[in-house]
């Protein structure tokens, strides 16, 4: 394989990405995506249109004064109060482009602009000459080329190379091409512009019909073009524009196909997408390429199995060179044995036997026909409730006192083990006052961790449910307890986690402290 040539990664984010309908940036957000931008190695960065408004003028010129690394672009249309505003905002970069474009094709031409083609050619060619006063660094795009007419694209791209551009680009304005004729339209173009040499070839690929991405590697790969116009999540106009995370993956997964030279940060890939999304609003559905929540997540058995063995099974790059943490295995109903027994281990959940995981596997499967979102509490109270067969300790009833002024009282009957227990005891609130009654005589030296009350029905008569959270030798469980007196559902979830630590008849601590908060 021969040296890999480099492909240039020019990032407009803070251009096309913010002609996204209700994607504004302001000049303190453009900021920190610029410099996100940098610190992923983006080569160049369109930081916006400078003649669009004072703001995005102020803008660009912030970013100049702060980016280094990355050549900073300001888009002009090809007249001359464009130009000299892109100049002026870019000079303070030490790396500095300005990006000037028009129309080619004869539908805009005439429809849009009123030119004449000779008149467009003038236009861009004193647009190209002025914006050398700026910069050498001149970047010529041909609006909607893909719906332009070769023979013009020839006259118009010679032209501009003559009078300096160094890069020319080949937009699909509308995201019409398809990616067959899209590479081949480009290599068309290099063959046929006598001057072609002395201008890198770059794509603009919008995504009407979801193919910005394949048309952008076409125009790379066979059409030989050496720079990709993209965005952070594929925003921009419309659709949006290719993806960088996804253009950038697919060359680095792919090199033995594409053999290119990108030298993106991809551990950056996660964060600046997160960071975009926030900025703008615009949340990353789940099953985006690379970025997406479930980019890196397996939910069906057979894949969990697989990936369990061996990850390349079913990923084809890693999650950790993107910049996720980790890959996850989700569970639900689809999932297997394997990933069932990985995440019980996970858990540190002690567990007896083979036959003990399969009895819970079956309960968990009943579960996940019922619930779509199977968290690790849901396969911890598996296997609690496997210990709940064995109830030995069951609620009887409570008597409770309160009184302003006065501390509250309770009095419990509980069966253990079909023997009667009585305790009683006062606390800070009524609650208190329960549990504390309850462990003057279980002594089971439990730690209370939580407490929760939630209605399970509504109105004055609602049923409350309680949970309680119980920690004792390294082990958490949670008890569950529901009754319209909400004192009796805390008793019965308290009683319920006792039952489910296993604890009380060891009466391990007898010092028991107040851990009971007072409600
Ligand atoms: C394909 C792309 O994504 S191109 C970039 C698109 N982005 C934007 O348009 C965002 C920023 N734009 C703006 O803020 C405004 O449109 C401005 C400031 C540029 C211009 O505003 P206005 O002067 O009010 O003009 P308006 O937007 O109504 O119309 C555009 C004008 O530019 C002309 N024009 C369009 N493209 C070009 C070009 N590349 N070179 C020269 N003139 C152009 C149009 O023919 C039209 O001229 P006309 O008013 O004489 O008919
Ligand atoms: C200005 C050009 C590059 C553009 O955004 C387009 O044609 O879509």
């Amino acid at each position: 394989m021969n040296t890999p040539e480099k492909l240039i990664i020019f990032d407009t984010t803070l251009r096309d990405g913010e002609q996204s309908p209700g994607a504004t940036m302001g000049q303190a957000d453009k900021l920190r995506i610029a410099k996100q931008l940098e610190r992923m190695g983006v080569d160049v960065i369109e930081a916006g249109f400078a003649a669009s408004s004072p703001g995005d003028f102020a803008a660009i010129q912030a970013i100049a004064q702060v980016v280094k690394n990355s050549t900073v672009c300001s888009l002009a249309r090809a007249n001359l109060r464009d130009i000299e505003k892109a100049g002026l905002a870019i000079q303070a970069a030490p790396r500095k482009r300005i990006h000037t474009f028009i129309a080619t094709s004869p539908l805009h031409m005439e429809k849009k602009l009123n030119l004449q083609p000779g008149q467009v050619i003038e236009a861009a060619v004193s647009a190209i000459r002025e914006a050398k006063k700026y910069t050498d660094d001149i970047e010529f795009s041909c609006e909607d080329a893909s719906r332009s007419e070769p023979e013009f694209l020839y006259r118009i791209i010679e032209a501009a190379i003559r009078e300096g551009a160094n890069t020319i680009n080949i937009p699909d304005t509308v995201g019409y091409a398809v990616p067959s004729v899209f590479g081949e339209f480009i290599k068309n173009l290099r063959e046929h512009v006598y001057n072609s040499d002395q201008a890198i070839w770059s794509v603009h690929c919008h995504n009407d019909l979801g193919l910005a991405v394949a048309n952008s590697l076409s125009g790379v790969h066979f059409g030989g073009a050496r720079q990709i116009e993209c965005s952070i999540n594929g925003l921009g106009e419309r659709a949006g524009n290719c993806a960088l995370e996804e253009v950038v993956m697919a060359v680095k997964t792919r090199k033995d196909f594409f053999n290119l030279g990108c030298y993106i940060d991809t551990r950056q890939l996660v964060p600046a997408s997160k960071l975009v999304s926030s900025i703008t609003g615009f949340p990353i559905q789940p099953n985006k390429a690379i970025v997406g929540a479930n980019a890196f997540s397996h939910a069906s058995g057979i894949h969990q199995d697989g990936v369990l063995k061996a990850r390349d099974t079913y990923e084809i790059m890693t999650a950790e060179e993107v910049g996720w943490n980790t890959n996850k295995l989700v569970l639900g109903k689809l999932s297997g044995r394997s990933a069932f027994r990985q995440r019980v281990r996970e858990l540190g959940i002690p567990t007896k036997s083979e036959e003990e995981i399969n009895e819970a596997f079956a309960r968990f499967k009943e579960l996940a026909d019922k619930k779509t979102d199977i968290f690790d509490e849901d396969i911890q109270s598996l296997f609690d409730e496997q210990y709940t067969e064995q109830q030995n300790i069951k609620f009887v009833s409570l008597k409770q006192a309160s009184e302003t002024g006065k501390r509250p009282y309770a009095e419990i009957v509980y069966l253990e083990n079909g023997v009667e227990r009585h305790g009683q005891a006062e606390g800070n609130g009524p609650v208190d006052a329960t549990f504390n009654a309850i462990e003057s005589c279980a002594k089971s030296g439990a730690e209370l961790l939580l407490y929760s009350v939630n209605a399970l029905t509504l109105g004055t008569q609602a049923q409350g449910e309680v949970t309680v959270r119980l920690s004792f030798g390294g082990r958490m469980v949670n008890g569950n307890g529901a009754d319209p007196d909400i004192l009796a559902a805390s008793a019965k979830a308290y009683l319920d986690a006792l039952n489910k630590l296993n604890v009380v008849r060891e009466k391990k601590n007898p010092q028991f402290g107040n851990d009971a908060a007072a409600v």
